[in-house]
Formats: structure tokens, C-alpha cells, sequence
């Protein structure tokens, strides 16, 4: 029918990431020619997490497409804490390591900011650590946490200028929402977090240009929570059982993000798919993130990987 609403178009993370890898992989191959440097990212993974495993393989096997080197460190979940910093201490001495990810969450028995804070700042390439988040804060050039700069990559790719325009974050995790808003704030927009206490939020989303969901609870944000035409980000990543019942019941599952899809498909402008949306940015993005550590290292000036 002529005048029924174009259904959104799909922001293709996959696409994307695979280009961004490729210019990693070329810029990469570029610095190991001119300076002898081969970008090496350390991968610690602490205990058995079914999920984190298979975010780790995706990450190493990633990585080595990449040209970079990739080393996976899986302890067991009875690592102690002085264990974990030990190989950390380790990690941050090695010249051939540029960047390093301590996977989380961590087993309850450690302190997951201690953790982090041992980080050498240089190389945490998640910008988890406090001085890379005060200097994403304060506008100074740091690492930044790479879902939410992959999805702005996303953002800008699609919207081009992002000024004046109101957002909505959903979610203000220190590793999702907070460094989201940051970057959102610094690209103009009018940037609102909203959080398991916020009043009337389907109101409050209704209000978004950009609608970013970081919630971590699966199809939440329905389809009439959406401004018409609005670009919305989805970060979430849910398992839930398979629609087959009777794959459901032998265990089978299947990953939906915290936007219900099939609803928001017929509001929004553009949408991420779960998967294929930011999750693969993410991956992407981490390898950007060691590659430009490793040209910090040697007092090289990275080359712009947006072209
Ligand atoms: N695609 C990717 O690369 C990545 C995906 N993820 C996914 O993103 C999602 C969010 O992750 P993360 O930020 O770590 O999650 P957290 O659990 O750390 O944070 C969730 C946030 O959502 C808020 N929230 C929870 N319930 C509601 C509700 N009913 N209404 C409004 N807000 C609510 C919480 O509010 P409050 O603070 O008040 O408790 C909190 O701020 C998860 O699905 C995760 O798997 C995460 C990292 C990377
Ligand atoms: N220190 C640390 N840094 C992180 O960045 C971090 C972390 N810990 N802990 C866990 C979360 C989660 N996360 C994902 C990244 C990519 C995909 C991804 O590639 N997803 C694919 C595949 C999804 C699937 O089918 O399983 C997709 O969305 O298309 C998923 C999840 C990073 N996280």
C-alpha cells in the first residue's frame, strides 16, 4: 500500500567490520614493513563461561586474519587474584604485546576493578581503566571501549553529522551506556541515560532520534517505543530457547537483542540486527584499538582507518 511506512533499512555490522578489519589488516601489515612491529593482542579469559569462550574464539580466530598476533591465555576459574595480577604484571612487560583484554565478568572471588586498574593504560585496549575513561571524559586522546565506538562508527556512517540530535541511551553500564554517552555527547547530540530507574520509559525513547539499547533483557523495547523513522542501535546480546519447541527442549537457543525486532522494524529508519549489528563492530574495533597501540608504542601516528 502506498501509504504504509517503509520499514527500516538494516545497519549491516557484518559488512562493516569486515571493511574495517581489512583496513586494520592493511594499515597492520603497513607498520610491521616500516617499523618491525607486528600488532599483538593478549586475550585472558578466567574460567569456563560457555559464551565467553565462543567471544573469545571469534576474537582469536579475527585477529589472526588481521595479521596480528593473538594470544589466549584461558585460566581456571580457581585462579586466584594474585595469580591473575601476576600474569598481568607479565603481560604489561612484554614488548610484543600491545594490547590486552581480561575478559569479563571475572569469578566473584576477584576484584574486577583491581584488575583492570593493573592494566598498563597504554595497552588497555577496552578503555575500561580509569585514566582511559577520565581521558575519554575530558576529550584528551585515550583508548575508547570498542562497542560503543563501534557503533558510533555506525552512526556517523549512516547519519553523517550527528549534531543537535537527541539520543537515548539505554543502560549505563561502565562498559556499554556511560562511554556510549560520552562519545555521543561529543559528536553534539542531546544525550540522555536512562536505567532500570527511569520513569515512563517507552515516553522517554519516544523522544529518541537515536536509540541506543544496552540493557542485557531480551526484546524489551517494543516496536510503539520508537520515534518514526529514528536510527536505533542495538547492543544487547540474549540467549533465549529456540522457537522450535522441540529444539527448545533439547537445549537449542538462539540470540535476540533487547530491542524487539520485528516490531521496531516497522518504526525505525535503520536498525542494527542481532547478530550481525554491533557485536561484530566490537570485534572489529578491538583490533583497531591494537593497532593504534601498537603504532603509540613506537611513536608512530596511526593511519586514519575511516578511509
Ligand atoms: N554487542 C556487543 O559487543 C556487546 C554486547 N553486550 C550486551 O549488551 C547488554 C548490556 O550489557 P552491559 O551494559 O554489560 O549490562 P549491565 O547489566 O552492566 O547493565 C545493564 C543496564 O541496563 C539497565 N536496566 C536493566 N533493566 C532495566 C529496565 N527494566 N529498564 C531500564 N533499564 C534497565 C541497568 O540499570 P541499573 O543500572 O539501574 O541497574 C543497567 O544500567 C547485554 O545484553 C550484553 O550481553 C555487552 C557488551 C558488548
Ligand atoms: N573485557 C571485555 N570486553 C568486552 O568487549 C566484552 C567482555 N569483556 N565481556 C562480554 C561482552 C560481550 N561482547 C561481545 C562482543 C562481540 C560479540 C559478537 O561478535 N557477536 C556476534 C555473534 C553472536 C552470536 O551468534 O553468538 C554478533 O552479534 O553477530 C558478542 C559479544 C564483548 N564483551
Amino acid at each position: 500500500m502506498a501509504d504504509e511506512p517503509a520499514r527500516a533499512s538494516l545497519i549491516d555490522g557484518k559488512a562493516f567490520s569486515q571493511t574495517l578489519v581489512e583496513r586494520v589488516a592493511a594499515a597492520a601489515a603497513r607498520l610491521e614493513a616500516t617499523h618491525g612491529v607486528k600488532p599483538g593482542l593478549a586475550v585472558v579469559i578466567v574460567g569456563e563461561d560457555p559464551a565467553s569462550q565462543i567471544y573469545v574464539r571469534n576474537k582469536g580466530e579475527t585477529t589472526q586474519k588481521a595479521g596480528m598476533r593473538s594470544d589466549t591465555h584461558r585460566l581456571p576459574d580457581t585462579t586466584t587474584q594474585e595469580e591473575l595480577l601476576a600474569l598481568i604484571a607479565a603481560l604489561n612487560a612484554d614488548a610484543g604485546i600491545h594490547g590486552i583484554l581480561v575478559q569479563l565478568p571475572l569469578p566473584k572471588h576477584i576484584d574486577s576493578a583491581a584488575v583492570l586498574d593493573a592494566i598498563d593504560p597504554d595497552k588497555d585496549v577496552d578503555g575500561f581503566h580509569v585514566v582511559n575513561v577520565g581521558r575519554l571524559a575530558v576529550g584528551l586522546p585515550g583508548m575508547i571501549p570498542c562497542t560503543p565506538l563501534g557503533s558510533l562508527m555506525m552512526l556517523k556512517d549512516q547519519l553523517g553529522d550527528l549534531s543537535g540530535l537527541n539520543a537515548v541511551i539505554v543502560g549505563r553500564s561502565n562498559i556499554v551506556g556511560k562511554p556510549m554517552a560520552q562519545l555521543l555527547l561529543g559528536e553534539s547530540c542531546t544525550v540522555t541515560i536512562a536505567h532500570s530507574r527511569t520513569r515512563d520509559l517507552p515516553a522517554l525513547c519516544r523522544t529518541a532520534d537515536i536509540l541506543v539499547a544496552a540493557v542485557g533483557r531480551p526484546e524489551m523495547i517494543k516496536g510503539d517505543w520508537i520515534k518514526p523513522g529514528a536510527t536505533v542501535i542495538d547492543v544487547g546480546i540474549n540467549r533465549v530457547p529456540s522457537k522450535d519447541p522441540v529444539k527448545a527442549a533439547e537445549g537449542k537457543t538462539r540470540v535476540v537483542g533487547d530491542v524487539d525486532f520485528a516490531e521496531a522494524v516497522e518504526v525505525a529508519g535503520r536498525i542494527t540486527p542481532v547478530p550481525g549489528g554491533v557485536g561484530p563492530m566490537t570485534i572489529a574495533c578491538l583490533l583497531a584499538n591494537t593497532y593504534t597501540a601498537a603504532c603509540r608504542s613506537v611513536g608512530v601516528t596511526p593511519d586514519d582507518l575511516n578511509s
